[in-house]
């Protein structure tokens, strides 16, 4: 068993065999199929598209195809070619933007990276809080200021900070909403146009963090975050908690953007690096069984 699918995809799996049965078959009828799809929270539409593409009787080497077809997007590897190397989370709150930083933090430096963070959320003081102890505890510098400053000045800051000292990688985190869309984008346009500033080929990587359980009201979030200011790619938090995996299937599809990691826990060493064939590998062990 791999570590992510028995982390991230155990409830996924009692959800679908609960459609299904955990017995090794070779086949499995379409209609069975669509429910168990759907069970594990695959999109109507997209369950419908796969469908439309497979026998009365799917074997497993069939659907497999079908089912990495839909990660048919841009590579998902982060290559750090360029110093420091910028990324900008953004993403609504409570969708496990700050979480997920401290994660990512964690995983760059016990690879010998230098990092630091940027608590450009300067729209809730509880962020800029957060954002702070995740430093301490993981023990890298961050650029804050007081709730309400500009949050742009904090990403040029972080970004020069991360200049002058040579850091490999800036994460920076940004606010998920203020009083409107129009605020928001504004103010994500801002933060990106003063991060060129400080440094041109910066952000590297705009991040979008979705929130696995919430199903199509995130993707349509999602969507928003993405006309607004672009993104390069998505992290999907909270795996673990959820019978609702197949939402990786329909995030990737509706955004048609890379995944880069999945969150299955609250802890910085949480976080995998999306591997599709692995993933399509668990659900299809959850529906054939073996
Ligand atoms: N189980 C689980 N919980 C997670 C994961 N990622 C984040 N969380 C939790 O989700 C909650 C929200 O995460 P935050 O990191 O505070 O989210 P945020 O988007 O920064 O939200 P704000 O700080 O409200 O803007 C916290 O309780 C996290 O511990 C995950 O992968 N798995």
């Amino acid at each position: 068993m791999f570590g992510f699918i028995k982390k991230g995809l155990q409830k996924t799996k009692e959800a679908i065999q609960t459609v299904v049965g955990s017995e090794k078959k070779e086949k499995i009828s379409k209609e069975l199929l669509e429910e168990a799809l759907l069970e594990a929270d695959l999109d109507y539409d997209l369950v419908e598209k796969i469908l439309d593409r497979l026998p009365e009787e799917v074997s497993k080497d069939k659907l497999k195809k079908e089912l990495l077809w839909v990660f048919d997007v841009p590579p998902n590897d982060i290559k750090f070619d360029d110093k420091p190397y910028v990324m900008l989370i953004i993403g609504v709150n409570g969708a496990g933007k700050t979480t997920t930083i401290a994660k990512l933090a964690h995983k760059y430096k016990s690879e010998g990276k230098s990092v630091i963070l940027g608590a450009a959320d300067t729209f809730r003081a509880a962020a800029i809080e957060q954002l702070s102890k995740w430093a301490e505890i993981l023990d890298v510098p961050i650029i804050k200021t007081k709730h309400g400053h500009d949050p742009a000045a904090v990403a040029y800051d972080t970004i020069s900070s991360a200049k002058a000292k040579g850091i490999d990688v800036a994460l920076i985190d940004t606010a998920g909403r203020l009083h409107n869309k129009v605020n928001l984008q504004n103010e994500l346009k801002k933060i990106v146009n003063v991060s060129k500033k400080a440094y041109e080929n910066a952000p590297h990587k705009k991040i979008l963090i979705i929130d696995g359980t919430q199903g199509s009201s995130a993707i349509n979030q999602a969507k928003v975050f993405k006309e607004l200011i672009g993104a390069d790619g998505v992290i999907i938090t909270k795996l673990d908690g959820t019978a609702k995996g197949g939402s990786v299937f329909t995030i990737a599809n509706d955004l048609a953007l890379p995944i880069y990691y999945v969150g299955v826990g609250e802890k910085p060493e949480d976080l995998v690096k999306f591997d599709k064939e692995e993933f399509v590998e668990g659900i299809l062990e959850s529906i054939y069984g073996g």
